[in-house]
Order: C-alpha cells, then structure tokens, then sequence
C-alpha cells in the first residue's frame, strides 16, 4: 500500500556481473527469500508500479513477483546480441525509466536486504515539497551520491539519454551536472550493499 500523495513507479535493477559475488546476487537468499524477491516485495508496498530491468527475465520467472513486469533491456547501437548485456546500471535505469508514465520513480538496486518501507514511504510523502530544479531525491554518504537507492523525476530521461550517448556510464558523473536532493537517513545500515560473500555471511550470521 503507497502512501504518497501521488502515483509512484519503482524500478528494480536486476543485472551486472556480480564478480564480487562469484554468483548472481539477485537470486542468493537473505532470511530464505532471494534478494531481489525481497527488494520487488518492498517496492511494491511504495509504488503502484514495479518495473524489473533485466538483461535476462527468463532467470527471475520462477521467483513468482506479484505486481511487477520485466523490462528485458536490448543492446546498445554497437552492443553486440551474443554479449552478455552488462553495460551497468544507468543504463539499465535509462531503459526503464523510458518506460515510466509517473512523474517521479524510484530506483532500487537488488541487492539491499536492509531496505525499510517505512523510510522510503515517508521519503516518498516528501517529494511534492522537492524543489522544481532537483531531478532527483537521493541520501548521501561519504562516497558521494547513493544513486541506487532513491527517487527521480520522470523529466531527467532526456538529459540522461543525452549524457549516455556522449559515453556517460557513471551516476556520480551524470548527477554531479543536477540539482539533487538530500535525502535524510535515520540509519545508514538501510542502504547496506551486499555486494561480496563476506557482505553476505555477515548478514547471515545476524540474528533477529
Ligand atoms: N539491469 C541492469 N542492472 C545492473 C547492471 N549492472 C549492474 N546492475 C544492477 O545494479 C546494482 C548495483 O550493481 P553493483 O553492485 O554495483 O555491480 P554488479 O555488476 O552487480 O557486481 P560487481 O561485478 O561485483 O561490481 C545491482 O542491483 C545490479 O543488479 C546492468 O547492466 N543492467
Ligand atoms: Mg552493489
């Protein structure tokens, strides 16, 4: 259930090389759900909509994600068809976001198994009150922007087409062109990444 005042898309990004992992992220259990079924069940509580981006739907079929529709992203021009389709996030994000009827989406990595409904949705009740110029609502940490875990404007497509297509790969670079705004984090443990096996054992060993 949303409680924001508006309509909010979500969009789920299921894709990369998980080399940190040795194994696709997505699918590894966290409490004995995979993890990107547990980050599309969190999305779905905020938004209306749920987009997962993935360069393979066939792989996340038998997770069963109620209220949510693969984008199955396509190759750049110049991307061959036979490669594995990891051009990274942005990308990803541009080919959902192309998709998006709502004026403002939130984007989510797969791998944040401390994700809070409750932050996100009283950080989606204060979007009305982001100033027009911000195409964007993130949290910031010590390493700049935490792009994968916040909310954008719809209208940033066409500055994010154009920054992809001069060979824009990066969310710090395209963001540091862009009016943001802070997003404030009670706890900085919600935007944990599990990105290694060592992330992941450690999460494991956590007792609730
Ligand atoms: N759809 C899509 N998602 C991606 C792509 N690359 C990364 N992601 C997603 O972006 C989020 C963050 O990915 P990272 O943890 O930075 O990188 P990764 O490539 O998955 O893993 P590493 O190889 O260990 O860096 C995760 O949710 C990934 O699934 C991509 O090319 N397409
Ligand atoms: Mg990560």
């Amino acid at each position: 259930m949303k409680e924001s005042a508006f309509d909010l898309t979500a969009i789920v990004l299921a894709g990369g090389k998980s080399s940190r992992m040795g194994q696709d992220k997505a699918l590894i259990p966290f409490q004995g759900v995979p993890l990107l079924k547990l980050v599309c069940t969190t999305a779905a509580s905020c938004a209306d909509t749920v987009y997962v981006v993935t360069p393979w739907p066939e792989r996340y079929q038998h997770l069963v994600l109620p209220g949510c529709q693969f984008i199955e992203e396509v190759p750049l021009l110049g991307e061959s068809r036979n490669e594995p389709l990891t051009h990274g996030p942005l990308i990803g994000f541009a080919q959902g976001l192309a998709q998006v009827k709502t004026d403002w989406v939130l984007l989510l990595a797969c791998d944040l198994p401390k994700l809070r409904v409750e932050v996100l949705q009283e950080w989606s009740s204060g979007l009305d009150s982001v100033p027009e110029e911000a195409i964007a609502a993130l949290a910031h940490h010590a390493k700049g922007w935490e792009p994968l875990c916040g909310f954008y404007r719809r209208r940033c497509l066409p500055q994010l087409l154009e920054f992809i297509s001069q060979g824009g790969r990066s969310f710090q670079q395209w963001l540091q062109y862009h009016s943001v705004q802070v997003l404030t984090l009670p706890t900085p443990e919600i935007l944990f990444n599990c990105n290694t096996p060592e992330d992941w054992a450690a999460i494991q060993s956590e007792t609730y």
